[in-house]
């Protein structure tokens, strides 16, 4: 971690496009990216594989301190390949079985303070775009330009189906929203680090704009702050 390194966090609800425009910017820039859902998923995937029980808070918090993960070829704004235990789990992560046991995993504290230094971490020079749920509010209180991205539930479960169904998921529309929702419930409602936005956020409803409307909108904050070089 590099004190130094100015950080742009981007938090909001699942399917806003946080990781879109957190890869996109982190590219432009030349920052690192964290991708802090990531951790969350792998977190999911362990226990799954451990026959970890996903509210056994004490296995979990062991687990987390010991996750074994390679965050492989990352270049700037580009996600890595991500390895689990020697074991390419890139794409496994990527389903909504795994975002609900990484949204029922991320409600317990032990597991978010295990989490947090490793998270940290990836501040380093020239900068960080890191996304997430509580980037601004608890990692990186102190970032200089923070976004709180959000868009309807509806809008979010057409961008998650369209995106699932190019991948091949057998998925429906219906279902994706019941998902989005209970998730949004569950990542708001938590005791612990809960889904909102900080304080000095700038809030974005990306219902109605495009990847790179958003993206103008964050540029010309970037530009008022003069935090890019
Ligand atoms: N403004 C936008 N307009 C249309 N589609 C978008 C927009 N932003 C993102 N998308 C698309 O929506 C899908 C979900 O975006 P993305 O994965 O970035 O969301 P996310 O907020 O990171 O979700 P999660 O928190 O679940 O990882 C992607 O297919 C992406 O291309
Ligand atoms: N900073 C974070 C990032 C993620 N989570 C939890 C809540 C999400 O539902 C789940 C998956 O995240 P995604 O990959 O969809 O961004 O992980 C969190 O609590 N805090």
């Amino acid at each position: 971690m590099n004190p130094l390194a100015p950080v742009i966090t981007i938090d909001g609800p699942s399917g806003s496009g946080k990781g879109t425009v957190a890869g996109r910017l982190a590219t432009e820039l030349g920052w690192k990216l964290l991708d802090s859902g990531a951790l969350y998923r792998l977190l999911a995937l362990a226990a799954r594989d451990h026959g970890v029980a996903l509210n056994d808070e004490t296995l979990l918090q062991q687990l987390a301190a010991h996750l074994d993960v390679q965050f492989v070829g990352a270049t700037n704004g580009q996600p890595a390949k991500i390895i689990l235990e020697g074991t390419d789990v890139t794409l496994d992560i990527r389903n909504e079985a795994v975002a609900a046991g990484a949204s029922a995993v991320a409600a317990l504290p032990a597991v978010r303070e295990a989490l947090l230094q490793r998270q940290r971490n990836f501040k380093e020079l020239p900068g960080l775009v890191a996304d997430g749920r509580d980037m601004g509010t608890v990692v990186f209180p102190d970032a200089p330009l923070k976004i709180f991205l959000t868009a309807s539930a509806e809008e979010r479960a057409r961008r998650r189906y369209l995106q699932l169904k190019a991948k091949g998921d057998d998925v429906s529309l219906p279902g994706l929203l019941d998902e989005i929702r209970a998730r949004d419930q569950r990542d708001t409602q938590r005791a612990i680090a809960p889904l909102k936005p900080a304080a000095d956020a700038i809030q974005l409803d990306s219902t109605e704009l495009s990847v790179e409307q958003v993206l103008e909108r964050i540029r010309s904050e970037i530009a008022l702050r003069d935090i890019a070089g």
